[in-house]
Formats: C-alpha cells, structure tokens, sequence
C-alpha cells in the first residue's frame, strides 16, 4: 500500500484514483465519491424534476447520490501482511470496499450537473445554464442545510433579495444598518450546481478552471455550492458588483473552505491582466499556525499554476510593503515557490527559510499566506508604527474564530487595520464561530467603513448546524479513571492485534491518526512513554512522533512530511494541530486529553471524515478529574450522533453518549468554561502526582529529576507559556 497516496494532502486527485490499490473501509482508502456532507436523497428526488431522471455510466444519479460504505462490490489488492505488523488494520483477504472502487475520481461522475469535466453527458452545459426559480434553490438550499442570511444589506439589493428589499424600503426607504434588534434577512442565491459552472456561469479563467479539474475536483462541497456564487457575484451581476460582499462562512471541518475563499480571490487577480507589473501584495491570508498557512499556500499554488500569478507564506525576517528599510527584492522566490508546490512543500519550505530569514528582505507576491505575528511584524516599521497596505483588496481570515479570540485578537485587528483600501473585501472563515466573536466582526468591518464610501453587504453563510462535530464519524467517549487508565487505552489502540472493533461493535481506531494533549510537556511525556510500543519489525520508535511549538521550524516541517509520506504512523502534538490542517487519509484521533471547549473538541475530531470521507473515528478519554468538564464534549457527540441517526442520546443503536449519561454529568457554569478553555484543566496544567503521564516508578523518577541540569523546570515552565507566535492550543 502506498501510504504516501493516502495521506498526502498534495497528491491530486484524479491521479490518485488511477494509482490508488486499497478499497478499505477506513477514510484513508482515498477520495471520496461525494464530498457532500447533506441533501443526498433530497438533491436525488429533484434530479428527477431537473435532469429528467438522467443516469451516468457507472450508474450513480447526476445529482450525486452519495455511495455507502459496504455497498459496492468487492476490491482489495494489498499485499497481505502479518496480523502483529498489521498497524492500519482491516487488511488480510478480501474486504468489502466502496462501490466502483473509492478513488476513481477521473471516471466518476457523481454529482449534481458535473458533466462537463466528469464526461460531458449530453445537454449538462444547458442544464448547467437554467437559472433556478426560487422555490428550486431553496429546495436545494435547504436540502444542503445551507442558510444565507444578509447582516446588513447594500444599495441596491442583493439578486434574490428584491423582494424583502422593496417591503422594508416602503417604510424605512433604506435598510439600517445591522442591529441586533433588528430580524436578520434570508436570500436564496443560485446554487453552484457543478464547479464546471465556474467558468460557464462565471466565467472564470480557463487556465484557473483547468487547475481546478485538475485536481480532481468536479462537485462542490456544502460551503462552495453556496458561497463561490455569492463572492463570484451571483448570476447575473456585473464584475463590478462582485466587489460588494464581505463574508462571514460557517461550515463544517473538512468541506473545502480553502478552495471557496481561494478561487474567488485567484480568479479576480487573474482577471486584472497586470500581475506582471504588480509588485505589491494584492491578497493576504491570515491563518493561525504556520503548518495551516503552509498548506494554504501549496493548495494555493496548485491553483495558479501558469497563471502568473505569486503566492508565498510569509515568514520571519521578511518584509510587507514599502517600509524605511533597505528593500532587497524577493522575486526570485518565484522560481522556489514553484519548486515547493510540489508535494514536499513543507520541506522544501522549511530548507528555504534559512534564505530567506534575512531582515530587510521584501516579499513581492500577489497573495501572502501569512501568520498574526509573523505578518504584523513584517509590516511594522523601525519606529513601531505599521506600514498601510492599501494594495490588499482581499483579507481573508482562515480560523477566524481563533484569529478573533483574545490570544490573537490584537494582531489581527492590526493588520486588519493596516489593510487601508476603502474598497477592501474581508471573508472570515471557520468551522465555529461563537456570537461574541461574530459581533466583534461586524462591528470591525462596518466601523472600518465608517470614513470610506464601501456599502458592500455582509453575509453570513451557514452550513449545516453550528458548531457541531461531523456527522460522518464515530465517536467515542471512554471514561478511562486515572492517567494509568489512558496510557492504558491508548497502549491498546497502538496495539498491532488489537480488535477491529469495539464491545458495541463500533470500528475501533487503526493507524494513522493523532493524538492530543492539553499541554506541550503532556505531549513529550507521552512520546516518550510511547516511543517504543511499536515493535522494531514495524519501525519501532520512527513511526510514533511528537510535534508542539517547542519544536523548531524545520523540525516541525519534517514531521509533517513525514507523516504525509506514512513514514509516521502516529503524532502526539498540542491544539497546534487542531485547526485547519488536512492530512486526507487520516483514520482519526485521540483525545488523549478532553479539549478544553466544544469547539476545541469539534476541530481536532474534524481532522479526520474529511471531504464527505466515513470510516473516521474519535476517541475521547476522560478521567476522574474531567467529569466537571465534559459535558460539553458530551453534548457535542450526542448531537452529531443525532445528525448520523446513531441513537441521539436515547440510549438506542452504538451512541457513545447515552441519555443517562447526560443527565449525570454536571453542567460547568460559563465562568467555569472560561477558566478551562484559558487554562485547561488544574491537575494537568501543574503536573500534579495524580496527572503525571508515567509509567516510571518513584524511585527511578527522583533518580532522573537528581541528574537535571540546573535550570531545566524554567524550561518547562517556558513551554507552557504562549511565547510563540503561532496557536499552539489555547492552554500551551
Ligand atoms: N469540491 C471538492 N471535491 C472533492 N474534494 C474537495 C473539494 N473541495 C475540497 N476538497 C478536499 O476536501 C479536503 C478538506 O478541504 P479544506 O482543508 O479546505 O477543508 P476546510 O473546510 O478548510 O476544513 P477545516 O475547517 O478543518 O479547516 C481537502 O482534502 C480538499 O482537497
């Protein structure tokens, strides 16, 4: 098996389904046929009204009917291996696969209207054309559980939103601006049906529109359907109009939030026909860890190949912009940029950084993918002012939950600031999104208009329910007592014979997956517990690896790859990991530790089930010391139990969270909550007796502590502080 293929976010798609072997039953068996999450046997029923009921070849409906696991018929080519070496499980003799073989993108249809690049049925293109009535997209809308709904309106109205538009203006002439007093109004855009539509409805670049049927891409996810119409101008408007949303997108881990804020963006640049002449940044990215930003960055390259337009990750000692230091000229980055798209990007990068880590150095690209710090710093002047930037026309906040959150909120909001173009379009982009935090971005853009003629509306698009954890994954909460208890569990899971499934009969993990910790000292202590449970025969200590913040950059960068590569079986690593980073053939994670809030819990579970992908499975520990916290956690489960139809918390079918459990569990106050998402929990934080991650005895632990060089413990206090610059979990 080429763990390589399955893993590796940079493999293309359409290649890896021509080379792909295995058809497990586990997320790593490659693409999924369908990367929708909802609205399958909803969309089906009205293919019948729309397309008249057309079939493609391999026999799916063109409107995508998502392909169950165990359905299809029998596919497995893998060298069988010895049950004590078998790590990724579900191996050995035939397995039931996906139908068709998951993976074999290039001949799969699968989707709504995606015709044209899946094959070109007969009248797709026209088919693709017809503009929905509203009652049609709101069927589909709906079926997608997509909800649009206008913050504050622009003059004149938003397409689909006339009517609502000429009702108010009877009695107020304008809308007012948002208030939250006031009723929220719901459009209905025309649904991207098939991303061929880009180019047929849109009219977005050839070149852009073959990378993207490139990658394999052909059918749009949740966010995509929705939001690339809204931010590539709705059908029917103008280019200049384009112009007139900021954006406030909610969807779920794993949808393919990256390519909705990505092409819009890539394509406008590309438009502008004067890439050659700009010198100036005309994009900026903001993501909260440098591996996110990283990944943004090869996904972004994969793009623009051959469109000339320059995207690069911005990194320390580089500067933004025309600033009183001497300004040497980074354009010869371009020829490495291309280099590291390929699917050694991190590396790659990582090696160039010792280049480039000059100060003084100016980056010269048209997007610049970019942490808060590393970016404020590249903009600030030797005199502590920072540099305006009245060249960037898109600020897009990737994580903007975090990015918003007290941790980050300064840095962000200066850059923000720093973006000085009155006609600045801002999109802010997460999984979660509290109400404080949405507040705080509406009151940040419309305040930033206040002294410009900007009346761009801004819209808040939704999939699905908020902040919930993915439907398409197993969840399991496992009250293991002690520390002993979890070092227990997890010793089982890493355990090459350990059963493929549970007592309930829920698929239990194999490898690859992750696993998190509160602190970054948990995540040491427990490699080196760990490092040695996989036997030499397997590859011993180098399939297990930590990654935190303490590490440096290139040391980090490795480990990335290395996993990518599935050379690395397992990572023990902080929050770092958490957000955004997308390792496709993932077959879950652990939560060694509880995560300090749900929303910490739905992204580190949504590292796996990625792009519609089943098989992923979340394991929670907990211990004694958990039980006033969890409930959240719980809460979260039970309700994406709901959304999967597993029991809801009755008690019924595999729930991980029965009902009784739910009311036993004690209800943490909002301070309480406050208090563990800032610190984690007490006992672990300290490094209590009871919360020490060992298996080393008394003894032997006060003979290591005697051979400590002085002034180790401030080492360890240090790494628990928030020195650096990127989110390394909200309690490192
Ligand atoms: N239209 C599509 N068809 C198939 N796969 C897709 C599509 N769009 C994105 N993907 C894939 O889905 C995966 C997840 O995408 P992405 O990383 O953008 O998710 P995300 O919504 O940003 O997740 P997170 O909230 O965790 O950051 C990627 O592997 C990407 O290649």
């Amino acid at each position: 098996m080429d763990i390589y293929k399955l893993l590796s976010r940079s493999t293309k798609l359409a290649q890896n389904s021509r080379t792909t072997p295995a058809q497990q039953s586990l997320p790593s068996s490659g693409q999924n046929a369908n990367p929708q999450l909802f609205g399958h046997e909803e969309v089906k029923e009205m293919a019948g009204e729309l397309v008249n009921g057309n079939l493609s070849e391999n026999g799916n409906t063109v409107l995508g009917k998502r392909k169950r696991r165990g359905k299809g018929k029998i596919v497995d080519v893998v060298e069988e291996l010895p049950p004590e070496l078998d790590f990724f499980g579900e191996r050995g003799g035939k397995k039931k696969g996906k139908k068709g073989g998951v993976g074999n993108g290039a001949s799969e249809t699968g989707g709504l209207g995606n015709g044209a690049v899946a094959g070109g049925e007969d009248g797709q293109e026209e088919e693709d054309e017809r503009r929905l009535d509203e009652e049609e997209c709101k069927a589909i809308l709906r079926s997608h559980k997509l909800k649009v709904t206008v913050l504050s309106e622009s003059n004149p109205p938003l397409p689909g939103n006339e009517k609502v538009k000429r009702k108010k203006k009877s009695k107020d002439n304008i809308l007012p601006p948002l208030s939250s007093s006031k009723p929220k109004l719901q459009i209905y855009p025309q649904p991207l049906t098939s991303l061929t539509q880009l180019r047929t409805r849109y009219g977005i670049s050839k070149r852009l529109a073959e990378n993207i049927a490139y990658q394999g891409y052909k059918l749009p996810t949740e966010v995509q359907l929705a939001a690339l119409p809204l931010l590539m101008g709705e059908s029917g408007r103008s280019r200049e109009q384009h112009k007139d949303i900021d954006l406030l997108a909610v969807a779920p881990t794993g949808s393919g939030k990256t390519l909705a804020f990505l092409i819009p963006v890539l394509d406008t640049l590309f438009k502008d026909k004067k890439m050659d002449q700009e010198t100036e940044p005309q994009a900026i990215i903001v993501a909260p860890t440098r591996e996110l930003a990283n990944q943004i960055v090869n996904e972004g390259r994969k793009l623009v190949e051959n469109t000339g337009i320059r995207i690069s990750l911005v990194r320390k000692g580089m500067s933004v912009g025309k600033r009183d230091v001497d300004v040497l000229d980074l354009r010869g980055e371009r020829d490495e940029d291309a280099e590291s798209s390929s699917d050694d990007g991190e590396q790659s990068s990582a090696q160039k950084a010792s280049k480039v880590q000059k100060p003084g150095y100016v980056v010269k690209s048209h997007v610049l993918v970019s942490t808060p710090l590393t970016l404020l710093h590249a903009i600030e002047n030797l005199d502590g002012t920072t540099t305006s930037l009245p060249s960037v026309r898109f600020l897009v906040l990737d994580e903007a939950d975090v990015l918003l959150d007290p941790l980050f909120r300064d840095q962000t909001l200066s850059i923000w600031n720093a973006c000085s173009n009155p006609d600045l379009r801002t999109s802010l982009w997460s999984a979660t999104m509290g109400s404080s935090i949405e507040s705080l971005a509406l009151e940040h853009i419309l305040k930033n208009r206040k002294e410009s003629t900007n009346t761009a509306s801004i819209i808040r698009l939704v999939v699905g329910l908020k902040d919930t954890a993915l439907p398409n994954i197993t969840h399991i909460l496992t009250y293991a007592a002690t520390e002993t208890g979890k070092l227990l569990a997890l010793r089982q899971l890493l355990h090459p014979t350990a059963p493929k499934t549970d007592s309930s009969g829920r698929k239990s993990l194999r490898p690859p997956f992750l696993v998190f910790t509160q602190t970054i000292d948990r995540a040491k202590a427990l490699h080196a517990e760990l490092k040695y449970d996989i036997p030499p025969e397997a590859g011993g200590s180098s399939r297990i690896a930590a990654l935190h913040s303490d590490m440096s950059e290139t040391a980090r960068s490795k480990v990335m790859t290395s996993f990518r590569r599935g050379e690395i079986w397992v990572i023990i690593t902080t929050d770092l990991l958490a957000r955004g980073i997308d390792f496709r053939g993932l077959n879950g994670v652990v939560n060694y530790d509880v995560p300090t809030s749900a929303a910490a819990y739905v992204h580190r579970v949504g590292r796996t089930g990625r792009a519609g992908r089943e098989g992923g499975v979340a394991v929670t520990l907990y211990t004694k010391d958990d039980v006033p916290h969890v409930k959240p956690v719980a809460n979260v489960i039970a309700a994406s139990e709901k959304l999967r139809g597993v029991g809801g918390g009755d008690g019924e079918g595999q729930s991980s969270v029965k009902q009784w459990l739910l009311d036993a569990l004690p209800t943490p106050s909002k301070r309480d909550k406050q208090e563990l998402k800032r610190k984690g929990v007490e006992s672990r934080r300290a490094g209590t007796k009871t919360a020490r991650i060992s298996t080393k005895s008394k003894l032997n632990r006060g003979l290591g502590a005697q051979k400590k060089q002085p002034g180790s413990q401030s080492k360890g206090v240090k790494s628990m502080d928030l020195k650096e610059e990127e989110f390394g979990g909200f309690s490192d």
